[in-house]
């Protein structure tokens, strides 16, 4: 259990008082400023994806970035920030050591501790929630501003673990405009506020393409059905990515620029960001 020492959330936390903690401690020569989860209940909706780009964000912002994949049935974070297939963590006296994509973001994922990155894990809950653990507090993660958890969709154990066991800073929560996404996107918001996380707000992904001729805005579905969720649950939409092929070209790791309007929404949606994790949520 957590020794407060190094626990992000240390400052004004009165689950002592209260009789305990519940989280896991960190790796003990780490130090981590927030930790946010980066959710959905929908599988595919591009969490990965926003996972990497938020973290490139703040990378460019001069920040220290890991991110951890606790995806750990589907892993695929090493691949869209470019680390090699088959490479495999090391460990010192001080903990399993995170690889580093070429621009500099820590990645611990299941994908470095198998003997080929396309072995399926057939694991059952309770292995699948220790390995997550494990990343939490066996890795040597060093001094970092913000820890981006990629996490598996839906609403089961290793998310329940994520919430319960780590003191998560806030969570973004992502979508897709489509009908069916936003109401089991709904769930995992509801699921997180009753584990008391604060959820900053939802990151619309694939939400319009620009015509390459004129470079107009092209919605491809209906704005209602996010609209919806945003009033249900609400929360601030932080901002809208369109489907483009930089984005989905991620995993060939070049690292192609985006364009300057996707940078400038993910420039915005990185200032919300600080700016939400730098005052204490709402009770
Ligand atoms: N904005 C985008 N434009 C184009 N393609 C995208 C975009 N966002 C995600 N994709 C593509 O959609 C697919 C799913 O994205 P991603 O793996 O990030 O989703 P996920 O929610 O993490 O999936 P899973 O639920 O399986 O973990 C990938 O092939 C990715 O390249």
């Amino acid at each position: 259990m957590s020794e407060c020492k190094n626990c992000p959330s240390a400052e004004g936390c009165e689950s002592k008082e209260k009789g305990g903690c519940s989280f896991e401690a960190l790796n003990t020569f780490s130090s981590i400023r927030h930790v946010v989860a980066v959710m959905s209940g929908k599988g595919g909706v591009g969490k990965s994806s926003v996972s990497v780009l938020l973290a490139r964000e703040m990378l460019r912002r001069g920040k220290k970035v890991g991110i951890l994949d606790a995806d750990i049935t589907g892993p695929s974070i090493p691949r869209l920030v470019g680390i090699p297939a088959g490479s495999h963590c090391q460990q010192n006296d001080k903990g399993i050591l995170p690889i580093l994509s070429g621009d500099g973001i820590a990645v611990v994922s299941l994908n470095f501790f198998l003997a080929n990155e396309n072995d399926p894990v057939i694991w059952r809950g309770p292995m699948l929630s220790g390995a997550v653990k494990q990343f939490w507090t066996d890795v040597y993660w060093g001094d970092l501003d913000y820890l981006f958890i990629d996490m598996p969709p839906g609403t089961g154990d290793v998310v329940l673990t994520v919430m319960q066991s780590m003191p998560l800073s806030g969570a973004v929560v992502v979508s897709t405009p489509h009908d069916v996404a936003s109401m089991v996107v709904a769930k995992s918001v509801h699921m997180a506020h009753k584990m008391g996380i604060h959820v900053l707000g939802v990151v619309e992904n694939m939400a319009y393409i620009r015509c390459p001729d004129c470079g107009k805005q092209i919605r491809l579905f209906d704005e209602a059905p996010l609209h919806a969720l945003l009033a249900e649950t609400h929360l601030p939409l932080l901002g809208s990515l369109p489907m483009l092929p930089e984005v989905a070209a991620l995993s060939r790791g070049d690292g192609e620029p985006l364009d300057k309007d996707t940078a400038a929404t993910l420039a915005d949606i990185g200032g919300l960001l600080e700016k939400a994790l730098d005052v204490p949520a709402c009770p």
